[in-house]
């Protein structure tokens, strides 16, 4: 199963957000999106997700357009972890996490016992088996996280798309969750699984040995191995800030941010001139 993008132009209506986005991935792949705060990576999800019309191009997935398909199929193939936030309504976590089984089952099917034990399953891989009963919207936010994460793993599909998966978690949880990223992509077939994810840290796209797309403006400013488009000049360019690109004794490379900012006379701007 492969989704594709090509030539997209991503936004709202008359307001355009993206351009000249293109994309592929399939079971085995781990493809990280890094860009600065607003640069569209969650307008591009929700349109490779078929939630929002390209305003130019088109999502395959498979052979068929993703606008063209039904919801019901397109939960079958990709599952989706949106950023976390607290739903106006309390359902209890272990409901949150069987949507993911109810998604692919379309309008009228309930779900049965092996749903109800694939949700569970899912929440014991994430080490939350014991917030099955807890109200999802008094969770804190890594564990709201956590209990989006297991929907994806119950909704067991072969593409999963991740919004800043682990933004909210802790040091412990945000390498438990990466580490699993890793072995959901390197799985035995057919059990791969081909991940989409952003965040905010390209240290875990070096953790990840991920392909990355750089998006900067709108665009995508660079598309390959973590190590070829993590440049310090490319991360500096991007993000305004001087960066260095250091390797540890193990051997894994790190980004290291300058934080010397106000006596840089490149990054000044009036919100810094306090004098
Ligand atoms: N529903 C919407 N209607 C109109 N504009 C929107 C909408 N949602 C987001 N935007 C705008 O689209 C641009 C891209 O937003 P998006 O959420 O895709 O960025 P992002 O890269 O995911 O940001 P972050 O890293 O802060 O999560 C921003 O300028 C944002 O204000």
């Amino acid at each position: 199963m492969m989704l594709q993008a090509r030539e997209l132009a991503i936004g709202y209506g008359r307001m355009q957000v993206g351009a000249d986005l293109s994309l592929s991935v399939q079971a085995g792949d781990i493809l990280c999106l890094l860009g600065p705060n607003g640069c569209g990576k969650t307008t591009l999800f929700r349109t490779l997700l078929g939630l929002l019309p390209p305003l130019a191009g088109e999502v395959r997935l498979g052979d068929t357009r993703i606008t063209a398909q039904r919801r019901a199929e397109i939960a079958r193939r990709i599952a989706y972890v949106p950023q976390a936030h607290a739903p106006p309504f309390p359902f209890e976590a272990q409901e949150v996490v069987l949507m993911g089984r109810t998604a692919r089952l379309g309008p009228f099917a309930q779900p049965g016992k092996a749903d109800r034990d694939a949700a569970q399953k899912a929440m014991d891989q994430l080490g939350i088996g014991d917030l099955a009963a807890r109200d999802y919207s008094r969770l804190s936010g890594g564990q709201r996280q956590l209990v989006l994460i297991a929907r994806a793993l119950a909704q067991d599909t072969p593409l999963i798309v991740m919004d800043e998966p682990t933004a909210s978690l802790d040091f412990g949880n945000q390498a438990q969750v990466l580490a699993r990223i890793s072995g959901l992509a390197q799985g035995a077939s057919p059990e791969r699984r081909g991940i989409i994810l952003s965040t905010h840290d390209p240290d875990q796209a070096f953790a990840l040995n991920a392909r990355v797309l750089l998006m900067h403006q709108g665009r995508i400013m660079a598309d390959g191995p973590a190590s070829e488009v993590l440049t310090a000049h490319n991360l500096s360019t991007v993000y305004g800030i001087p960066v260095t690109i250091e390797t540890t004794g193990s051997g894994r490379k790190v980004c290291l941010p300058s934080l010397h900012l106000q006596s840089d006379p490149t990054i000044t701007s009036d919100a810094l001139t306090i004098a």
